[in-house]
């Protein structure tokens, strides 16, 4: 199978450098239409997408970012690793603002948010036990130390619903009792639809503050995070060139992620819903026979 990057970038990444042949094209799914068009493109011989979570002009809110429309659209159009570059706070002194770190855990907080594209009709439970593709996270990880990043390799990213910061006490609690890296409002259910959909997805979190946990930082404003952001995605983009070469325009994926559904279906054939399985054509045609 050929492989295919998609990038989601998250605040201060709107587009992607030095794709061959790149246009924006508009891809309808399902599940509703994603935050903005798709851009296309090759890179190093191997086809790249990329596609900003929050839009064009930051429109979505995290809570209405189309993450189902997001990542149907992306596995509709052939994408087979999908790389999330977020923004996110830190709860540890030396993860500081400016490095990365490539995120392999969890913590979904969030609660107004459509978490699946199975429902009644369709019932599915995939394992979200490792949420992340270990070989695509290590390509990442490999792609920013060769952009000379400072990145740290593993670590927890706790998923609020936002839109607005955490309290002290949440803060606290997310850092001292539950033992969180870093935080963010994206990352979920983005990992579990990617989960879904039996694409490999790595996470990259910039971090841009120390939320508001910090006795010697300002609690957390989205002035300091833009100032920090704008080097960030700098990075960021430097980081994405690297990864074609690094991942090779063939290599398959020997982690599972592309066989997250195969055990996962437990409603009975006879008792599915033929209008949900029609809308799951790209995301569990491989299993539906579709
Ligand atoms: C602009 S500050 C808060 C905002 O930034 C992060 O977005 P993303 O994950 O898409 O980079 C964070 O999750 C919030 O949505
Ligand atoms: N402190 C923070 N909390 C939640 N999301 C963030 N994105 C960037 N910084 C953040």
């Amino acid at each position: 199978m050929e492989r295919m990057i998609a990038v989601i970038g998250g605040s201060g990444v709107y587009d992607i450098d030095g794709l061959e042949d790149a246009r924006w094209q508009a891809v309808e799914t399902p599940w509703g239409t994603p935050s903005d068009e798709i851009l296309t493109g090759t890179l190093d011989g191997m086809k790249m997408a990329f596609l900003p979570r929050h839009g064009r002009g930051h429109v979505h809110s995290p809570t209405s970012v189309p993450y189902r429309a997001n990542i149907d659209a992306l596995k509709r159009i052939g994408a087979t690793d999908v790389v999330s570059v977020s923004a996110c706070g830190s709860f540890r002194e030396d993860f500081a603002p400016g490095e990365f770190v490539v995120v392999d855990q969890f913590i979904d907080r969030t609660f107004a948010r459509e978490k699946s594209f199975f429902g009644e009709g369709c019932v599915a439970h995939v394992s979200m036990a490792h949420p992340t593709c270990a070989r695509l996270s290590a390509a990442c990880l490999q792609a920013a130390r060769d952009e000379g990043i400072t990145v740290h390799d593993g670590g927890t990213y706790l998923a609020m619903e936002g839109p607005q910061f955490s309290t002290l006490a949440e803060s606290k609690l997310y850092r001292e009792n539950w033992g969180c890296d870093v935080i963010g409002m994206t990352n979920m259910p983005e990992a579990k639809l990617a989960r879904e959909a039996e694409l490999c997805y790595a996470s990259i979190a910039m971090v841009t503050d120390y939320d508001c946990w910090h006795p010697d930082h300002d609690a957390v404003e989205v002035a300091d995070i833009v100032k920090t952001l704008i080097g960030n995605a700098e990075k960021a983009r430097g980081m994405v060139s690297r990864l074609p070469r690094l991942l090779g325009a063939h290599k398959p994926c020997d982690k599972g992620c592309e066989a997250a559904l195969e055990h996962a279906l437990i409603t009975a054939p006879e008792k599915r819903d033929p209008a949900l399985i029609a809308r799951l054509d790209a995301v569990a045609g491989r299993v539906l026979g579709r």
